[in-house]
Parts: C-alpha cells; structure tokens; sequence
C-alpha cells in the first residue's frame, strides 16, 4: 500500500507548480513534508488526491493508477486533513464527522447508530468528547483541527494526507497528535504524508522527510539523514541548523539561539 509518484508536473492554469516530481513512501512510513512556503507541499497533497489533474506524469496508490479511479474508489482509500478549517457549513462537530462515512454510502442513505458510536469513539480517542454536539463554527481554530482530524481518522482509509495538521494546535495537543499519528502507522500500516513547518515534529514522530524547493523535490529519506546542516541552509537558509539536547537528541534551532546573539540582542 505505498504512495508512488512519478515524474509529476501540475500547477494551476497557465502557472506550472510542480516539476518532475517522483517520490515513493512505502505501507506504514510516516512523511514529513518539508519546504518554505509557496514550495508546493499543497499543490502535491492536491494530485495525491486527485483534486488537480497532473499535466505530466502519474500517482500510483495500492498500485493503481489514481487517474483511472473514481471520486468514491479515491475517497475509500485516502483521507485528508487540510490546511484551511473554515466551513460553508455549521453542522453539529458530530455529524461533521460522520460525513467521513459518505463515501461507505449508498445514495439515498444515512449513517446509523454503529456509526455514531464509532464516531463517538474517534472523538474520545482525540480527547474531544465535550465538542460532540457543538456547531462546527463555534468553536476555535484548534478544535476545528481535531474535529477534522477525527473525520479522517473515522473515514478509515489505508492512505492519509494531513496539511499542516498542528497550524492552529497548542504545544500539548501537537504532540498528542502526532504520537497518534504515528501509533496509528506503525499498528494499522496507514501511510502518511504530513505537511510541517517545524522540522522537529519531523525528528520525533516522521520515519522520513521529503524536502520541497519551488515545486521540485530535492531530497528524500530517513528522517535524520536528510535534516543535516547542508540540506537545511538549502530550504531555509543561513540561519537554522542541527543541535543535540542534553540527552543526545537532535533537534533544529535557529543559529542564533545557539549562538547566544539573541540574548546578545536584547542586552543591546
Ligand atoms: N488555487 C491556486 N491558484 C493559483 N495558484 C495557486 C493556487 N494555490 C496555490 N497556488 C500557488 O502555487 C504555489 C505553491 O503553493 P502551495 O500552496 O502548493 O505551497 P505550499 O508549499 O503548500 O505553501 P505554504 O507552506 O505557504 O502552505 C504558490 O506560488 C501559490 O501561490
């Protein structure tokens, strides 16, 4: 159940985005996205789903080739966190949820009671029992993020794509999803590809990191293996590079905490 692409070319309109993209993630890997803003980590999550159509080259899921798939067989397969939270709708946190099950659905049908109990039990799962029955617009940036997250989780598919999952979550709760996350890799094999502007979410929850530079991929690999000082100045510059806790954990910092010249700064 890996995600393969090869050699992808798409953007929007007349405006070219991605370039010869080609990247494999193999059943169960945990992927961070990596890249500066505007670098295409988006773009790409879009043709992972099927919601651009490539100009050049194919999305393999399961093998298959996403382009001969049809919106219910995608949407059976690969569940998405996105970016934006905001909603044309304001159902109840529940039933926003349950529409994860759309694509199990026949037409004219509705979820039943096994549904909801199984919906009920991703919301406890994430800790957010007490949003059940809020109207998704009265609740903050954050919790729309966990309701999101729970409506993917209750989708249950085998391939999930999460954009910038943790934009709006506070310390305590980043940390509790990605452990999530990656708990659910390692013990149902779901692959993941997760969009992260804090590289050191990748260090302690990703298993790999693609790295994206205006719409090409420049590396690929194990997560520590690629977070080196070199492939770091590259994507963000001069002033971000690796360093050790005082337990021998890497983490990324910017060069000038290191250095003291922040402290330096504001004796000045
Ligand atoms: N709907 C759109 N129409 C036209 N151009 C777009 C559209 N969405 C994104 N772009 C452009 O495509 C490029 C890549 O955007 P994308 O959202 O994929 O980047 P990103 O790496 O996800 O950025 P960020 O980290 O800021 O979310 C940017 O130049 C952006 O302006």
């Amino acid at each position: 159940m890996s995600i393969e692409v090869r050699n992808l070319e798409a953007g929007y309109a007349l405006k070219p985005i991605l370039r010869d993209v080609s990247m494999r993630i193999e059943e169960g890997k945990i992927c961070a996205l990596l890249g500066r803003n505007g670098s295409g980590k988006t773009t790409l999550l879009r043709c992972l789903n099927a919601l651009i159509t490539p100009t050049q080259g194919q999305v393999y899921l399961r093998g298959q080739d996403i382009a001969r798939l049809s919106r219910v067989e995608i949407a059976r397969m690969v569940s998405v966190v996105p970016q934006s939270t905001s909603a044309p709708f304001n159902y109840p946190c529940l039933e926003v949820v349950l529409m994860g099950e759309a694509a199990r659905l026949n037409l004219w049908s509705a979820p039943g009671e096994a549904a909801r109990q199984r919906a009920k039990g991703v919301f406890k799962q994430i800790g957010i029992e007490h949003l059940l029955d809020h109207d998704y617009n009265g609740i903050s940036g954050g919790e729309q993020q966990l309701v999101l997250l729970a409506r993917a989780l209750f989708q249950d598919t085998p391939y999930m794509l999460l954009d910038e999952p943790n934009s709006h979550l506070d310390f305590s709760n980043q940390h509790h999803m990605m452990s999530l996350m990656r708990q659910l890799a390692k013990q149902h094999g779901i692959t993941m590809l997760i969009t992260l502007h804090d590289p050191n979410l990748a260090v302690y929850y990703c298993d790999e990191i693609v790295l994206m530079q205006q719409g090409r991929l420049v590396c690929q690999g194990p997560t520590l293996e690629v977070l080196t000082d070199f492939n770091l100045c590259a994507i963000y510059g001069n002033n971000i590079q690796t360093d050790h806790t005082s337990r021998g954990m890497q983490v990324v910092v910017p060069k000038a905490i290191v250095m003291g010249a922040v402290e330096q700064t504001l004796v000045c």
